[in-house]
């Protein structure tokens, strides 16, 4: 296992998922600016040391209904849309000004299920992130929320993370949460859930475990983390769940330091990534 974590000094090209309940405040929705400050420093580091990092940000619906003064999470998909429409903007505008500051250029990538399905699409992303990447571009993802309705009901951005990931051919992808990893249960709803440090095989037992979403701003809870750890380890990356709260995790993750839950890769030589995306999971 130990020797596993320090595979992780050599990825090069690496996906980072930020959840909702990570960049925003529980009790308000806003956005946790230092939080987010120490992430695009943290990112900036690892673009410093040669890696290529594409992050993946949820926070658009949670920072527009902020923005709009809605103190309830919304349940309305037009509604959940506008938010989305409103916090995407926002979301960009903090992100390009804190990368500003230290001389690092962010690109914003939206995507559905449909850019994936559609071999167009999805080629023409693909040639995206590549060129993006060469010219030391850090691509920031989310869903297309506002025209792709079941992204919102359905969909997340722990699949979407995954699916990147795959698309692009990296190494590792990071899930952070606000939680430290995977339990055997919710540790928020059973004291007794054990931590599991380390997943060789996603089996039936071990989906079971993943539970959804208790939190006011999170979408899909460990479930879909669960799956989206199924499509990065098949396709060749292996993926840590850490927990955000110190974003600096990020580089101990990297450091092959034991933190977080590491799923480790088995590049499956059957790995087709439209077979993922059309299957329930994800449609
Ligand atoms: N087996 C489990 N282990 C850890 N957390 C779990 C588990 N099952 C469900 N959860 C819940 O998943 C939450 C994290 O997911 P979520 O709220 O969607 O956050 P994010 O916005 O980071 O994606 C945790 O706070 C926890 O309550
Ligand atoms: N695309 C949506 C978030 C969807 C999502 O998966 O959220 P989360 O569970 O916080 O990662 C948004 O930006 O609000």
């Amino acid at each position: 296992m130990s020797n596993h974590r320090e595979l992780l000094k050599d990825k090069k090209r690496i996906v980072i998922k930020i959840g909702s309940s990570s960049i925003t405040h529980a009790n308000t929705g806003g956005l946790n600016l230092q939080k987010m400050e120490k992430l695009v420093r943290v990112l900036t580091d690892l673009r410093n040391q040669g890696k290529e990092v594409v992050l993946v940000s949820s926070g658009a619906i949670a920072v527009g209904r902020t923005a709009i003064g809605m103190k309830e999470k919304p349940t309305t998909l037009s509604i959940k849309q506008a938010c989305a429409a409103v916090g995407q903007a926002r979301l960009m505008m903090v992100y390009q000004k804190l990368f500003a500051e230290y001389n690092q250029v962010p690109a914003q990538i939206l995507m559905t299920k449909y850019t994936m399905i559609n071999d167009i699409s999805r080629s023409n992303a693909m040639d995206t992130f590549h060129e993006l990447l060469s010219m030391g571009v850090i691509p920031i993802v989310n869903e297309n929320d506002t025209v792709s309705t079941d992204e919102i009901e359905f969909g997340d951005n722990d699949t979407l993370s995954a699916i990147v990931a795959a698309l692009i051919q990296a190494d590792l992808l990071i899930l952070l949460s606000d939680i430290d990893g995977l339990y055997t249960d919710d540790p928020n709803k059973n004291k007794d859930a054990k931590f599991i440090d380390c997943v060789e095989v996603i089996d039936e037992k071990l989906a079971s475990m993943g539970k959804g979403s208790a939190s006011s701003v999170g979408t899909g809870g460990m479930a879909t983390k669960i799956s989206a750890a199924k499509i990065a380890t098949d396709s060749g990356a292996d993926m840590v769940i850490a927990n955000a709260k110190d974003v600096r995790v990020i580089l101990d993750v990297m450091e092959g330091e034991p933190v977080g839950t590491l799923f480790k890769a088995h590049k499956n030589k059957n790995f087709e990534l439209l077979d993922y995306i059309k299957t329930e999971q994800y449609s």
